[in-house]
């Protein structure tokens, strides 16, 4: 840090000239330290430093990353910002640092490092830092350095760790892993100690068991599948403690400074040495001492061991003093039991588990067939072990290799054995029998010796190591039980099944509870998640009945409306259709349903739809809508006006008696209004119309649209009449009786009876 801070001060870097150094870490912890390292012992330069890393707003650092001179980043967010943000430039750039180089430069972040290198000025100061330093030629030419110079502190050492630094393993078997863990805080209960885990899944369900359990020291989880304010909580929280268990992945393996960690625990065994050696310099730091346990399997222990050997780390292995020793088996079982989430994180770390070792390239440390899974499932408090699709797949292949082993060898039996044809089949299966015990017996040889062994092989070298280490493994009972066990007669038994039924079905689809493991993107360092899924034990004719019938969903297509109407044209089919009876029994016609119009070009379309002649057919339609639904207004004005005019009459009449006043619209005209007046003249269209509507309407026919400006007229006069005093009542009346008058006249009548009010 300090060699950045110089090297930009020798150069008067200010501001204005934008990125001078950049320092890419493998973690987000390491970087975020490093700038509060940066923070510490450059406030007094004048430079701006930015934290660059994933997690945070990228909005935020968008804005300042241009005008900053030190940026400590993770290598996908520099990326990002590289091909995202607009003015970005490092070609100013005097100086790189790679922390943990090695992690940096290897294959996982090696297409982004490329990238990143890409984007870089030719001339610059090149820094790699790492406890476990790359010498790859390869490695080097990527940065296009000149004249690399290697420093070593430890090159010539006895040791590569820390003298201060007191290292030590054990060996138990997978199933104890939990109860020693657990039985190593409760005797630890003053110490800060780091637990490394292999998976994010299995820091998960540790953190949820032990939280639920309270060993009495306070447990922190720090893992990649955490968000990051979660994850920097996490750090500081555990800077801060004095004495605290923080569970880890290996993201916190590499460089991160947490002041006096007392103990390293390995609980999972480290992918190779060079892991190791970082995971346990978390402890022993500077002048302070230290000390680190590692659990190994029976199945790892030979291979790492002679790793660390070649490494020149100095381990003792110790073991454990069964006073101690606590069980929490049954206590995560009842918590299993009351809790589906909690019993569903147990699942999930069993299958996490299982794939981080599945995966490990080193396959002389890693045997996963080796694992006792049932009872692995059992220590996390699992009634049975969740199923894991890869390894039963691997198995299958295992066991194909076997099988067609087997198949060559009875066909040299046979041959030998032709002259004995008369055997029995009784003597034949104890023959198999006899051979299958052989042959196992030779593949335990075999895959002793290759990497990736079978499962079946691993009993005696779990012997073995039972024999070298650890007092707690319950290994004799449990062989004993697998030789008597009825696996060993069911694969005989298997393969005369496959002799005569090669494709048989299998036996795992039987099984009753069963779970699926599929990718999971949520997780930094598991793929996998359990999904619960229930197998119902079925028969061979459910079976097929189930696969005509999804074979039957797969095919069937969504129905659209317009598949469907495409299928009655083509089929001719007829759709059905309404009608409606009335009480005697006879069709209602509705008029608006049935098509009115029929154009003789429409006939001649054969099949198909012509537009032109469509919107012909729609427009006629369209017409005779609107003439239907103006004769049915009319029609209800009528009744309406035909109803108000019959009240009147039955109100007149009983005031009244039948008597009609001649002179009234005459006696109601205002004095000296000639507008008035005139507009209140018989309107010979109104006389004339009045006799035909008048008769139709007596004959209940439908009125004329003329009708309407007389109507309006008419009204027009009453409110004249309103205005002049009069009382509307009156003048509806008028307008009534003037109808009801008129009806009784003659043209001739009319036209005198006009003459003389113009003339008054
Ligand atoms: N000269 C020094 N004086 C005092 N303390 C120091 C000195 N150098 C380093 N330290 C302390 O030693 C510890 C480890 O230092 P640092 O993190 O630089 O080591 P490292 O080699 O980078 O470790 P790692 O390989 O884990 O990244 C830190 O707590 C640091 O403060």
């Amino acid at each position: 840090m300090s060699q950045v801070l110089e090297c930009l001060y020798h150069q008067r870097w200010s501001q204005l000239d934008g990125l001078g150094a950049l320092i890419i870490t493998p973690t987000r912890e390491l970087a975020y330290q490093i700038f509060q390292v940066l923070q510490k012992i450059g406030f007094k330069h004048d430079f701006s430093a930015g934290l660059v890393i994933g997690g945070k707003f990228i909005r935020d650092e968008t804005k300042r990353i241009n005008n900053t001179n030190i940026v400590i980043c993770t290598p996908g967010r520099l990326l990002q910002h590289m091909d995202e943000t607009f003015n970005f430039s490092a070609d100013n750039l005097q100086i790189l640092v790679l922390d943990e180089a090695d992690r940096i430069l290897d294959l996982g972040f090696q297409d982004t490092m490329n990238a990143i290198i890409s984007n870089l000025p030719e001339n610059r100061q090149t820094l790699l830092f790492s406890a476990t330093q790359t010498k790859s030629v390869k490695d080097l030419a990527r940065l296009s350095l000149k004249d690399p110079m290697y420093v070593s502190v430890h090159e010539n050492a006895a040791h590569s760790t820390p003298t201060q630094l007191a290292q030590s393993y054990l060996v138990c078997e997978l199933h104890q892993k939990l109860d020693l863990l657990w039985s190593f805080i409760k005797n630890h209960l003053k110490s800060k100690i780091m637990v490394f885990l292999s998976s994010c899944k299995q820091v998960k369900y540790v953190y949820e068991a032990f939280r639920k359990l309270r060993p009495g020291n306070s447990v922190i989880a720090l893992h990649g599948g955490m968000n990051q304010l979660k994850r920097v909580d996490a750090y500081n929280m555990f800077c801060r403690k004095q004495h605290a268990v923080l569970l880890a992945t290996d993201i916190a393996a590499r460089g991160l400074d947490f002041p006096a960690v007392h103990w390293v625990v390995q609980l999972d065994c480290p992918e190779d040495a060079n892991t190791y050696i970082h995971r346990v310099g978390r402890t022993a730091r500077y002048e302070t001492g230290g000390e680190a346990l590692l659990i190994l399997l029976p199945s790892e222990e030979a291979a790492m061991i002679q790793l660390l050997e070649e490494k020149k780390i100095p381990i003792q292995n110790i073991k454990v003093n069964p006073k101690r020793w606590q069980s929490i088996k049954g206590k995560l079982e009842s918590c299993c039991a009351a809790d589906v989430h909690f019993k569903e994180m147990a699942q999930r770390a069993f299958v996490a588990y299982l794939k981080a070792v599945f995966l490990m390239s080193d396959k002389k440390v890693f045997k996963v067939h080796a694992l006792d899974t049932e009872q692995f499932a059992s220590s996390l408090g699992l009634a049975f072990p969740p199923r894991v699709r890869f390894l039963q797949k691997d198995k299958k292949r295992l066991e194909a290799k076997q099988v067609a082993k087997d198949a060559s060898l009875m066909q040299n039996v046979d041959s030998e054995s032709k002259s004995n044809s008369n055997e029995s089949d009784f003597s034949e299966r104890n023959k198999l029998l006899q051979i299958d015990q052989f042959e196992n017996s030779q593949n335990n040889e075999d895959s002793d010796r290759e990497s990736g062994s079978d499962n079946e092989s691993d009993n005696e070298s779990d012997n073995e190591s039972d024999d070298d280490g650890s007092e707690t493994c319950p290994s004799n009972q449990k062989d004993i039980e697998k030789d008597n066990s009825p696996n060993q007669v069911t694969k005989s038994e298997k393969h005369l099944e496959k002799k005569r039924n090669p494709t048989g079905s299998t036996e795992a689809a039987k099984e009753v509870l069963q779970f699926q493991v599929e990718d999971d993107d949520d997780d930094g360092d598991s793929l996998f998640q359990v999904k619960k899924r229930i197998d119902p034990v079925i028969s061979d004719e459910d079976e097929k009945e189930c696969a005509v019938t999804l074979e039957k969903a797969k095919k069937a297509k969504a129905v659209t409306k317009a598949a469907v109407a495409r299928k009655i044209h083509k089929k001719n089919l007829k759709v059905n259709t309404k009608i409606l009876f009335n009480e005697e029994g006879e069709v209602i016609q509705d008029p608006l349903r049935t098509r009115q119009t029929v154009l003789p070009e429409e006939e001649a379309c054969d099949g198909g739809i012509n537009i032109d002649v469509a919107k012909k057919v729609m427009q006629q339609e369209d017409k005779v809508d609107k003439q239907m639904f103006r004769e049915r207004i009319k029609k209800q004005h009528k009744e309406e006006r035909m109803k108000s005019k019959a009240a009147r009459r039955a109100e007149d009449a009983r005031r009244k008696g039948l008597e009609v006043e001649d002179e009234e619209p005459v006696a109601h005209l205002p004095s000296g209004d000639e507008d008035a007046a005139i507009d209140l003249l018989p309107d010979p269209d109104l006389i004339y119309g009045r006799k035909d509507t008048g008769t139709s309407s007596e004959d209940g026919e439908n009125s004329s649209e003329e009708d309407e400006p007389i109507n309006k007229r008419a009204r027009v006069s009453v409110s004249n009449e309103d205005s002049a005093g009069s009382e509307s009542e009156d003048g509806d009346e008028e307008e009534d009786e003037s109808e009801d008058e008129n009806d009784g006249l003659t043209l001739e009548d009319n036209e005198e009876l006009a003459l003389k009010l113009l003339q008054s």
